[in-house]
């Protein structure tokens, strides 16, 4: 997208609050009449009150035959009251201005947050394979304020600059059109130096967001496993890694820097010897009788006050490059096609739980290389009801058949099914909805213990989530907690353990009333008595439930309906637990080990 398409794609953000932008714009219009007003009573102090030239045909005209625009004293303060009042005036409309772009700019950051927020939950877990989770905080966080950027720094200041300049023009070509073409004289040069410009500026301002991104993704990394770093006493090793991150987001930043001022002082050169050229002429001119000394003084006053307009028509250039870079991070992820696609007419179900794989064939992107292939030629069916176990060595590939059975991703060749329909052709909400995950390092969020075992069923009673708990044996622990269900869970649920997080996690997914129920080694954390008291509760509670259990652990899978080996991503052998032991080959050796060991 060029960024010419970006600017219009913003813009079209902020159309949507047209009728704000408009009046916003008129308040801001109407500043300028103060600030084009402003040396207008010197100017009559100097030609009227001070010296003895005529007073202007347009000033007896407004003020008709009154007395005291000949009376000097009467006028002078007739003039020192205007300008007192031109001064107020101009005060209050730029502060309307500032704070009606505020509020407008609030409103815009908002919608464009929740938007990017809503297709950040859209996307694939392949896509957050491939992005940082620092770098789309940064686009969240900070990338979003583009839309105000485009409010505060570009539309409003450039749009009332132009007027402003113009205004000002016209006044100068009615007092001195000689002057005024040497004012004009400037935008020229002006146009030339941001063409010069214009590509180093977007080139650095780019670099300089994307290392900014790099160095919050690491920051926030590091942060989240300052407990891995802090027992190996690698402080010194990040530091060291930061430092660099650091080091190379400030290159940037200075580059971005030093281009951005540079461009910011040839402007202000270039005005400011524009400047000096017309206090030159104007004062020859003024001299030779072509001008009278109150309208020299308006020159000089319009002149310096030009700089005004011009530098914040060159910071809104600045603005719009910075803009563009971080809008395009921004689109980005809007135009992101990485989402898991749900197709037109997709349908909901309330399923019985019969899921059949046939000849399931997957595999992952890798950063550099092919593909990956990690499932190959996976077929099985469970029924309703059933309860099925998931073995085999690690990396065999169990989790992804997990997460294909979620959608997170789809196969490469094959499908699987839900009561006989192809999980692509179902809804992504109704699919999910029928299943409940316990995974192996459960996830808690910074919310209260009752809302998060409440988190797959809000509307549950209090009564179902403590029958729910008792089952996971979580009912006790949290009891003795110093606000019981309401305390809550703390930052990345350092306070907590790994077994009582997992048995939350349990309580959590008992609660969902899903006839899908997915653990994932959900007791590794586990003590073998507690573990046991919960498969004993899971009897009750998955009655009916086709459950799929991922373990290692002989005491879980041995009394699954039918058991599958994944090994090397292949289907290595499927039965029952005497089956399997019968069979003596894979899953008899493995039993075997643990039970020695
Ligand atoms: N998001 C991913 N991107 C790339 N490769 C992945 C991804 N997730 C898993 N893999 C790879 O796929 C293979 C299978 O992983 P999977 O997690 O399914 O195995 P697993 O049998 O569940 O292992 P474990 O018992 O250790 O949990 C592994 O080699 C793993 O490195």
């Amino acid at each position: 997208m060029n960024t010419v398409q970006l600017l219009a794609r913003l813009s079209r953000y902020v159309f949507r609050y047209a009728g704000q932008l408009v009046f916003l714009i008129i308040i801001g219009l109407l500043g300028v009449v103060f600030e084009v007003l402003k040396p207008l009573p010197i100017k009559l102090v100097i030609d009227n009150v001070l010296g003895s030239q005529p007073v202007p045909a347009l000033l007896t005209r407004l003020t008709g035959p009154a007395a005291f625009v000949h009376d000097k004293s009467q006028l002078l303060l007739a003039l020192v009251v205007f300008t007192g009042v031109v001064t107020i005036g101009g005060a209050v409309f730029s502060a309307a201005v500032v704070r009606l772009t505020v509020a407008l700019g609030r409103k815009l950051v908002y919608d464009l947050s929740l938007e990017l927020y809503r297709k950040l939950q859209q996307m694939s877990l392949t896509f957050y394979a491939q992005n940082k989770l620092g770098d789309l905080l940064t686009r969240i966080t900070g990338d979003v304020f583009v839309v105000y950027f485009v409010v505060a720094q570009i539309i409003v200041p450039a749009i009332i600059s132009v007027v402003c300049m113009g205004a000002m023009l016209y006044v100068m070509v009615q007092l001195d059109l000689v002057l005024a073409l040497i004012a004009i004289s400037v935008v020229p040069l002006l146009i030339l130096a941001l063409a010069l410009f214009f590509k180093p500026m977007d080139q650095t301002t780019a670099a300089q967001f994307a290392r900014q991104g790099e160095l919050s993704a690491f920051v926030q990394q590091s942060l989240t496993g300052i407990k891995t770093i802090q027992s190996f006493a690698r402080e010194q090793l990040m530091f060291q890694k930061l430092e660099q991150q650091a080091a190379d987001f400030g290159n940037a930043f200075q580059k971005a820097t030093v281009v951005g001022t540079t461009y910011n002082q040839l402007t202000a050169l270039i005005t400011g010897l524009a400047a000096a050229a017309l206090l030159g002429v104007g004062a020859y001119r003024g001299l030779q009788g072509h001008l009278t000394a109150g309208d020299l003084f308006i020159f000089i006053g319009y002149v310096s006050a030009l700089y005004a307009p011009v530098n914040a028509l060159s910071t809104a250039v600045g603005a719009a490059i910075a803009v563009v870079s971080r809008s395009r991070r921004v689109f980005e992820i809007l135009d992101s096609e990485d989402v898991v696609p749900e197709v037109p007419g997709a349908v909901a179900l309330d399923a019985s739980g019969l899921i059949t794989f046939h000849d399931v064939s997957f595999g992952y992107a890798t950063s550099s290389g092919p593909p990956r292939e990690v499932l190959q030629g996976i077929s099985f069916q469970v029924l309703p009801g059933q309860v099925i176990a998931i073995v085999g060595p690690t990396g065999a590939g169990k989790t992804s058949i997990i997460s294909l059975l979620l959608r997170f991703y789809d196969p490469w060749r094959g499908h699987i099914s839900l009561d006989g329909l192809d999980l692509r052709e179902l809804q992504l909400q109704s699919l999910r909805e029928n299943m409940s995950l316990v995974l192996q390092e459960p996830l808690l969020f910074p919310i209260s213990i009752l809302d998060n075992i409440r988190f797959g069923n809000p509307e549950a009673t209090m009564e179902e989530v403590v029958e729910a708990a008792q089952a996971a044996q979580a009912h006790d622990f949290i009891r003795k907690l110093p606000d019981g269900y309401d305390t809550v869970v703390g930052e990345l649920s350092a306070t907590l353990s790994g077994g009582e997080k997992q048995r939350i996690a349990i309580a959590r997914a008992f609660l969902k009333k899903a006839p899908i129920l997915i653990l994932d080694e959900p007791t590794s954390a586990l003590d073998s008595l507690t573990e046991a008291r919960i498969f004993k509760a899971l009897d009750r509670f998955a009655q009916r439930k086709t459950v799929f259990i991922i373990s290692h652990k002989f005491s879980t899978i041995r009394h699954a309906d039918q058991i599958v080996i994944i090994k090397d991503g292949q289907v290595a052998e499927h039965g029952t637990h005497q089956d399997l032991l019968a069979r003596g080959e894979v899953y008899a050796d493995l039993y075997k080990h643990q039970h020695i060991s």
